[in-house]
């Protein structure tokens, strides 16, 4: 890979793999893993914990300009983990109190997989083996999204009598239309990655993991060379638009580029034509 491996010790259930600062091959890509393969990357208490903690770290770090979002071992992400899940809080009938703090764990959960939409640079999802319920809820908050063909979704909380609420109900309409969203959040049917693909869930399905993961790689480091001012206002820019009004949507663009179109990236794309080379920016 050329990357260097992260102080890991700092997690107990993620993985990070850095692009080394020095290695110019490793190009701006940290690689972020779900790092529970015994449990098949369940989402426990650690997780959501970690994921925000992870996620800022990264979008600090100067040296990272993409982030690949994947699972360690044989799947990407088996949702929810339902021994926590089952624990007695959650289950709690009980009075006010109990209701008041279950909500706010919801809200720290939600805003566990909000944390890849606000973090500045891209995050790609690379899904391999299942993705079921809070899995599909947390590849809805990445930019992008790209699957082996035997990848397995399901949008599956119906089917544990709750209703999904980490954020795939708000997001998957914008992506993959109103009619898939509700078809697949009423029926919690398993779908396979050509599916996935038909709907547009998915950027792309590719036959193996192994073709998956070189692929993503090279997708992720030619974006990785862009200008990084550019693409985290496409980001922004895009995310903004899709909860505001289209004139609202071109308010906000303008001030974007009010701020920032005059740029040392444009500076470098015009001195970079001018010397017949492909430019290259500097790190955010
Ligand atoms: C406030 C509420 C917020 C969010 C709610 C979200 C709801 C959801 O996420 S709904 C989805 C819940 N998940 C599931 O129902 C998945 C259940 N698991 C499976 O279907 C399968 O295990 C599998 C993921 C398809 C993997 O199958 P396979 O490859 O055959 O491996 P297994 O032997 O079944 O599993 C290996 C190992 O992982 C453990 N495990 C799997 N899923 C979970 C899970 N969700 N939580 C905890 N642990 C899980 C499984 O028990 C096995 O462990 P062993 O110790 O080896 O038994």
């Amino acid at each position: 890979m050329g990357e260097s491996e992260e102080k890991n010790q700092r997690w107990r259930s993620l993985r990070i793999v850095l692009p080394d600062a020095m290695a110019s091959e490793s190009g701006g890509v940290a690689y972020l893993f779900l790092h529970r393969p015994s449990r098949s990357n369940a989402l426990n208490p650690d997780i959501f914990q970690e994921l925000p903690l992870a996620i800022a770290a990264l979008d600090s770090n100067p040296n990272v300009r993409v982030i690949v979002l994947q699972g360690s071992g044989k799947h990407f992400c088996a949702g929810i983990d339902l021994d926590t899940l089952a624990n007695a809080d959650h289950v709690s009938n009980a009075i006010g109190r109990h209701k008041e703090q279950f909500a706010r764990s919801v809200k720290q959960m939600q805003a566990a997989f909000t944390a890849f939409e606000e973090c500045r640079k891209p995050v790609i999802a690379a899904i391999h083996g299942a993705c079921l319920g809070a899995g599909v809820d947390m590849i809805t908050a990445c930019d992008l999204r790209y699957c082996t063909k035997e990848a397995l979704f399901s949008v599956k909380e119906v089917d544990l009598a709750i209703t999904a609420d980490l954020g795939t109900l708000q997001r998957l309409p914008g992506i993959v239309g109103y009619g898939h969203a509700i078809d697949l959040a009423l029926t919690g049917r398993t779908f396979n990655g050509s599916e996935a693909k038909t709907i547009g869930l998915v950027q792309e399905v590719f036959a193996s993991k192994q073709e998956l993961d070189d692929k993503v790689g090279i997708l992720a480091h030619e974006m990785a060379t862009k200008s990084p001012l550019s693409v985290m206002g496409i980001k922004s820019v895009l995310l903004k638009s899709r909860d505001l009004t289209v004139a609202q949507g071109l308010d906000y663009v303008r001030t974007w580029s009010t701020a920032f179109l005059h740029s040392e990236d444009l500076e470098e794309v015009v001195k970079a034509r001018a010397e017949k080379r492909k430019p290259v920016f500097s790190k955010l």
